[in-house]
């Protein structure tokens, strides 16, 4: 998968080189490219906003810096995919849909994306039409709160699609029984997880874990998986269709 991302900040993209995606960056399985906004303004003070129509506080980032930095990118990365390979533009802003799980699996298997995270009042959203009218361009938000740019956004979508990506898990069960995962743990939390010792500070870990016996212990995880997210998350539980609860689930 290619991702390119504009920003004013690349440099805020420095975790991107660690950990598992640094290691799929550097195994070929993810190819991230950073560009910096300001390469496509033309005058000196490197000028991307401007004040809003219609007034009101804040700058609005213009669409002109936008739509050469966009070209730009897409020619560059066609250089590479072929002459009409096209990305699916992503636009992170507190007025986006939400970014779920679903969305995480959905862009996975897009084999580009281009990010164009904002700062100041958002970009002009007349760039958004224009790319509309001839790739899949998505507005999306990662949560019912507000940032103070689109770059975190950028990094927690990274994150979440790169470790969905073949070969980036060690153990591809992780990401099926990932919270909010498609299938038995579709909208339902994870449970709690225990390791090494069996007693630390006199907290014990659930017998049943102790077992062996594979049939409990994935009943015990189910019912801990529901009884968590019946706490924590209860507008998930509502969700289960009929078939997603089974009749010992009742009882929790
Ligand atoms: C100016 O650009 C922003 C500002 C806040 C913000 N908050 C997001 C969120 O997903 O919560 S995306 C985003 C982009």
């Amino acid at each position: 998968m290619r991702v390119d991302i504009i920003s004013i900040f690349p440099e805020y993209f420095a975790p991107l080189d660690v950990s598992l995606m640094g290691k799929a960056r550097e195994r070929g399985i993810l190819d991230i490219h950073l560009h910096q906004l300001r390469d496509w303004t033309h005058d000196v003070h490197k000028t991307v906003d401007d004040t809003p129509y219609g007034g009101g506080p804040g700058m609005v980032m213009k669409p002109e810096v936008w739509g050469e930095a966009v070209d730009a990118v897409i020619e560059g990365g066609r250089a590479a995919r072929g002459a009409d390979a096209l990305p699916r533009l992503v636009v992170p802003t507190p007025s986006g849909r939400p970014f779920t799980q679903e969305v995480a699996l959905e862009y996975a298997e897009e084999p580009w994306l281009l990010f164009a995270p904002a700062r100041y009042e958002g970009i002009d959203s007349r760039v958004v039409a224009e790319y509309g009218e001839r790739l899949r361009a998505d507005e999306v938000s990662i949560g019912d709160y507000v940032l103070a740019g689109g770059e975190a956004a950028v990094l927690v979508m990274v994150e979440a699609v790169g470790r969905l990506l073949p070969g980036v898990l060690g153990n591809a069960r992780s990401v099926a029984d990932d919270s909010f995962a498609p299938g038995a743990m579709a909208n339902l939390l994870e449970g709690p997880v225990y390791t090494k010792p069996p007693v630390w500070r006199g907290h014990e870990v659930p017998e049943v874990l102790l077992s062996g016996h594979h049939g409990r212990i994935a009943r015990w995880r189910r019912d801990e998986a529901l009884r968590r997210t019946l706490d924590r998350r209860p507008e998930l539980v509502a969700r289960l269709d009929r078939d997603g609860l089974d009749k010992h689930d009742r009882r929790v």
